[in-house]
């Protein structure tokens, strides 16, 4: 049996990092990283280039001195980005892709698109520019079942978009189904889609059974298992398109254990090991360092990281948190459920 492996720095390439005492309480379990895409879903929400730039330097200031971590600003796109905007951020360096959120999909969306038309003069200057183009991709219209939410947002408006908008590079962020799979696999190396960690373990029995454990939810909520067989398949398959973005999410309890709790797990803590797990029990070992260390850094342009993690196997489990203290709040840590026996380690 393996015991030890090797890998190129792993990048998360879909990432919340918060701002105030969150940022600081999160941050550091995000420093082994080498590159993080960070999200732009503060309130108020990251939308100009100045913005990006002030919002890294402040995570800049929460990094611990020895991290790794090189933060990769997005911008949140809304009806009234302006183009040129866009196109300065991403020339002088500040910004890495743009992030499109449906109004109203998920946390801190309210002031996402509400009319894909009026965007259409962004979405082809980042085409022109090969700025990417980030997608939480779910309908938000409520006659839609939640659960069919992101294979509807793919015929109505991922398709339709990236039909009008060649050249556009688009991420597919935290695809949850099979019908997310294969439409990723129907693009060029101009569609990529990232998969968080959770979806990897959890189906959405986890969240329903037995009782509502708020902990499991995230959005887009965990599909049924075959979906998730799905996402186990795509991760673990080597190909360039998918590769990891945690999708790490913290939120206070007190705004997680309410009656309508807040959407999002928490998985910087603990993200490789579990990653190490899955990938040991899908036999593709081999495969951990394309989906968590490449394949994003090639999508997006980069080079791999130089520098080197171990992951180790050992015979007692490796110790996390199972919560965490954010100012006087406190933030409880993704449970996968089983002991995590690969222990992340300096190369
Ligand atoms: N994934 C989540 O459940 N929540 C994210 C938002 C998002 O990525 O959609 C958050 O910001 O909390
Ligand atoms: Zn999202
Ligand atoms: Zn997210």
């Amino acid at each position: 049996m393996t015991d030890s492996i090797v890998l190129c720095r792993p990048d998360d390439w879909h990432l919340h990092l918060r701002d105030g005492a969150m940022l600081a309480a999160v941050t550091p379990f995000s420093a082994g990283f080498g590159r993080a895409i960070i999200m732009p879903n503060l309130v108020p929400p990251v939308v100009t280039g100045a913005q990006a730039a002030a919002y890294r330097d402040r995570i800049r200031a929460a990094l611990p001195e020895t991290a790794a971590l090189v933060p990769q600003m997005t911008l949140y796109l809304t009806d009234s980005t302006d183009p040129a905007d866009v196109t300065a951020a991403h020339e002088a360096g500040i910004i890495r892709a743009v992030k499109l959120y449906p109004a109203g999909a998920t946390t801190n969306s309210a002031s996402g698109v509400t009319d894909f038309d009026r965007v259409r003069p962004v979405l082809e200057a980042m085409a022109g520019a090969g700025i990417p183009l980030c997608v939480h991709g779910e309908v938000t219209d409520p006659a839609v079942d939640i659960f069919d939410r992101e294979a509807v947002f793919i015929d109505r408006v991922l398709d339709p978009i990236r039909r009008k908008t060649p050249g556009l590079r688009v991420v597919m962020e935290h695809i949850t189904t099979s019908e997310g799979v294969a439409y990723a696999r129907s693009g060029g190396d101009d569609l990529g889609a990232t998969i968080t960690t959770h979806h990897l373990v959890i189906n959405r029995n986890a969240i329903l059974a037995g009782g509502i454990r708020p902990h499991y939810y995230c959005l887009p909520v965990a599909k049924r298992e075959t979906h998730r067989l799905a996402l186990r398949e795509a991760a673990t398959s080597g190909e360039a398109r998918f590769f990891l973005g945690t999708d790490s999410a913290p939120h206070p309890d007190s705004a997680k254990l309410q009656p309508c709790g807040c959407a999002g797990c928490f998985t910087a803590p603990n993200t490789m090991s579990i990653l190490a797990h899955v990938f040991e029990d899908e036999d593709a070992l081999d495969r951990l360092e394309a989906f968590a260390s490449l394949n994003g850094a090639a999508f997006y342009g980069l080079p791999p990281n130089e520098d080197r993690i171990r992951l180790t196997r050992r015979e007692t489990p490796a110790a996390y948190p199972a919560t965490i203290a954010a100012g006087d709040e406190t933030v409880t840590v993704f449970d996968p459920g089983f002991p995590l026996y690969w222990h992340l380690e300096d190369a």
